[in-house]
């Protein structure tokens, strides 16, 4: 049996994590995050911006495990889900379900963020209906060389003891007085580092800091997403997870995230804001020019699906399909929308809000 390289510690480790270096840092994170939750809350149908920025997010978080989607095959797969889509675009579509199933559970617990739900979480991704590791044999390894550079616990019975432990962490706020944005930091390296599952580790790490931020009420949505940060950072991040395990370097791990937060929160903050101005204008410019056909309903319909189509207006504005018809077509032939065709099926573009996602996330990426 392989020989665990790192002893894990118990939540939270026994080390001065408040320095005067990791509180500059908190107090930027903290001041950017409130923020964002702030300007979210100005959006007026607070599922727009779960289900955009959840899409979003599926794509950045699965580029990191190299799952890579255009954004047009995404928003396809999308608008058109019994098409059978690409390996990759249905894997993103899955880490997209994982997120909202871990919300809802959120939403369904009053709160909490049980072993249940991240085992859940895991069937959903991957497509299994197993849950932690029950067979030794796992090392994680340099991409590059093929070297081991970590061996997590390989023994069943320690894996749900150490999850078990990490759940009370995650769910009793009485046991420890940090701040939950360094108690994210923390979590987030126990859970890769006890790496209980068979694959996709990385990914459920990545929605249970979004869920852990939302349980802690640092936001009230899950619309904060650290993926990009860490694909841009990729050799960072690998670096202080393991920088911790073998020189203890807890204080520049807890730093980057926090940078990271800090960032991805001033990012989020101009995506929020351009979703909010476009959503404006169009409401004006379409009560302006199409009175009768103006609803909140059909507007929220545009800024929800990017990409939408008949019948999903038809189920958001309960019409009839000839009427969910006549509507898109007048919106394209305002240039509200685009009309596009593929096979037998029409579907129709928010050109704007499609083009503001991509140039966020280039800009952020610096290409
Ligand atoms: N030394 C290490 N080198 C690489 N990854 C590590 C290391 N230690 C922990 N990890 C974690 O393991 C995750 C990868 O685990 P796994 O392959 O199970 O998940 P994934 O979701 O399929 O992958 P990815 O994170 O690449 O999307 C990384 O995201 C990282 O958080």
């Amino acid at each position: 049996m392989l020989k665990p390289t790192y002893k894990l510690p118990t939540m939270p480790p026994d080390v001065t994590l408040e320095t005067v270096a990791v509180l500059k840092a908190l107090n930027r994170a903290s001041r950017a995050l409130a923020d964002l939750k702030g300007h979210a809350k100005t959006i007026p149908n607070q599922g727009i911006l779960i289900d955009t920025l959840a899409l979003q997010e599926a794509k950045a978080s699965s580029e990191v495990e190299n799952i890579v989607t255009t954004q047009d095959e995404l928003f396809q797969a999308d608008v058109f889900p019994d098409e059978p889509p690409s390996p990759a675009a249905k894997e993103v579509a899955r880490y997209r379900d994982a997120l909202r199933l871990g919300h809802s559970r959120l939403q369904e617990t009053g709160g909490l963020i049980p072993n249940s739900t991240l085992i859940d979480m895991f069937r959903l991704l991957k497509d299994r209906s197993d849950g932690f590791r029950a067979t030794p044999g796992t090392a994680l390894k340099n991409e590059r060389s093929g070297e081991v550079v970590f061996v997590p616990p390989q023994d069943p019975n320690e894996i749900v003891a150490l999850m078990t432990a990490l759940e009370r962490f995650i769910n009793d706020d009485e046991m420890s007085s940090l701040d939950p944005l360094i108690k994210m930091a923390l979590i987030h390296h126990q859970f890769e580092s006890i790496h209980p599952f068979p694959d996709g580790n990385g990914r459920i790490g990545r929605i249970l800091n979004v869920l852990y931020l939302t349980r802690t009420g640092l936001l009230d949505i899950p619309v904060l997403y650290l993926s990009r940060h860490i694909t841009r950072h990729k050799a960072d991040y690998y670096r202080l997870l393991q920088a911790v395990r073998d020189d203890g370097a807890w204080e520049d791990w807890v730093i980057f995230m926090l940078d990271g937060v800090a960032e991805t929160a001033a990012t989020t903050l101009r995506l929020v804001e351009g979703i909010g101005d476009q959503m404006r204008a169009a409401k004006h410019r379409m009560r302006a020019e199409l009175p009768k056909l103006y609803s909140q309903e059909l507007l929220n319909n545009l800024f929800r699906h990017p990409y939408t189509r008949i019948d999903y207006v038809l189920n958001d504005l309960t019409v009839a399909r000839q009427t969910a018809a006549r509507y898109l077509d007048t919106l394209a032939e305002h240039g509200f929308v685009e009309k596009h065709r593929a096979g037998k099926n029409n579907y129709y573009v928010n050109t704007g809000l499609v083009q503001l996602l991509m140039t966020v996330s280039e800009e952020e990426l610096n290409i």
